[in-house]
């Protein structure tokens, strides 16, 4: 390895590094109609995210995702939908192994592809169905491939492997201290897999499940193996989409912002919402002219905070909210997730009296039904409280319901109105 490719923050700098996915396999093990990599997670196709968590890396440079013929298009939306830069799709084969290899391809014959990739020095290889994968793992085994020819993700094993003899009972089990399980991603120079790939049988290809063994068969490559995060793993079985989920929502929900109106009793619940949020998630609040500037809630955005809560006098309520919802469709920036956007309705004047008539409601919920199509999910929110030692409390119990909704992010039950 030459010390001066590589940056002091361990960074591949100046080395060539491309990706391939394989996501061309049906997902039998999960089941239903739709391979596991288009299933949608928060509305998206989990392929998406691999995607993601790979272009948002700036030393990779071009994302081969290899797919079956019958999803070419399918994979062709989705890049158009969410904005994915520097991809390329491959068709797949019939096989993981073989789907690879296609995949390889577009880097060195021209029939994989209209005009040919430049061939990187190093290529990672990693699951489509593994999509969160972090810049960490994949920037160590593109350094230790560079160094020992070939590197992958390991983890320790969660269960001890057994081998069962002819009449299906027990012949030996392993000592499981001593073995890993091997995970994704991996990194190889991209002569020795593609050396590989061309010298192995077609029983490799059909059967084997291991990229690493073809380097050390074909190439006398031993790869580095560096210890991997649990969550790498990959998605297999129905749970595994629920699991994914959940870890999804769990991310969405770290932060928040207040959008609120500078006016008396606006500001000053504004205040205590923040207060009482802070415990628990990050809280940035903002005045509703700091949310007219477009590249504020651009910054907001693309610094991952999809939950806004609107606090406004009820009058202009839903014509604030709506200013917000314009904003954020003018900026333009594919909403990766569903946003939450909490309309905060308040009636805490002591002396008028607020009723929310029948067609208030209506105007709610059909904004509400209108804006989901953008993946924006409107809830509504009544703060009541006419005795102003009981504000505190009122607020704190708006909070608890913000922090559910928001970690809930339930598209079903948006346009209600809850009350505080
Ligand atoms: N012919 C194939 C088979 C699999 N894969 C991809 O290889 C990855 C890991 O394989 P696996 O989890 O086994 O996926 P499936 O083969 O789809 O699942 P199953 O074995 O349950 O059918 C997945 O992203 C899958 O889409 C592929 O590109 N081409
Ligand atoms: O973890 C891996 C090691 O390379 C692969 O993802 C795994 O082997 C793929 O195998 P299968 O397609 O049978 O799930």
């Amino acid at each position: 390895m030459e010390p001066s490719s590589w940056t002091g923050d361990a960074r591949p700098a100046g080395t060539p590094v491309a990706v391939v996915l394989p996501a061309g396999g049906s997902g039998e093990r999960l089941g239903g109609a739709t391979p596991k990599q288009f299933c949608a997670v928060q509305g998206r196709p989990l392929v998406s995210y691999t995607v993601q968590a790979m272009e948002r890396i700036s030393w990779i440079s071009d994302i081969i995702v290899v797919v079956s013929s019958e999803k070419i298009e399918t994979m062709k939306a989705i890049i158009e939908k969410y904005g994915h830069k520097r991809v390329m799709i491959v068709k797949g084969g019939i096989t993981r192994h073989r789907s690879i290899f296609n995949g390889l391809k577009v880097f060195t014959e021209n029939e994989f592809s209209n005009h040919l990739l430049q061939k990187p020095e190093v290529v990672i290889i990693h699951d489509a169905v593994r999509p969160f994968v972090e810049e960490d793992i994949l920037s160590k085994v593109v350094m230790a491939a560079k160094e020992h020819g070939a590197a992958g993700a390991i983890r320790p094993l969660v269960s001890t492997v057994i081998a069962s003899a002819a009449d299906g009972c027990l012949d030996h089990s392993l000592e499981r201290a001593k073995y890993r399980a091997s995970e994704m991603p991996q990194a190889f120079l991209f002569d020795i897999i593609y050396e590989a790939y061309q010298q192995c049988t077609d029983y490799d290809l059909d059967y084997g499940t291991e990229c690493l063994h073809l380097a050390l068969k074909y190439c006398k490559t031993n790869a580095k193996l560096v210890e991997g995060t649990a969550d790498l793993w990959k998605v297999t079985y129905k749970r595994d989409l629920y699991a994914a989920e959940s870890i999804i929502k769990d991310n969405l929900s770290q932060q928040v912002c207040v959008i609120t109106d500078v006016k008396e009793a606006a500001a000053q619940v504004g205040f205590l919402l923040h207060e009482s949020l802070k415990s628990q998630i990050k809280v940035e609040s903002i005045s509703v002219c700091l949310s007219k500037n477009d590249s504020h809630l651009q910054n907001i955005l693309s610094g991952q905070c999809y939950n806004f809560v609107c606090v406004n006098d009820k009058k202009h309520a839903l014509q604030e909210t709506q200013q917000v919802v314009d904003m954020l469709e003018k900026s333009n920036i594919p909403l990766l997730y569903p946003v939450v956007l909490i309309l905060v309705l308040l009636d805490i004047s002591e002396n008028i009296s607020f009723s929310i008539g029948m067609e208030e409601l209506s105007r709610i919920k059909k904004f509400a039904r209108e804006v989901k199509n953008e993946n924006i999910l409107v809830y509504g929110l009544l703060i009541q409280c006419k005795d102003h030692l009981l504000l505190q409390d009122t607020v704190n119990s708006a909070a608890a319901l913000i922090l559910a909704l928001i970690k809930d992010r339930n598209p079903e039950l948006v346009g209600q109105l809850l009350v505080a």
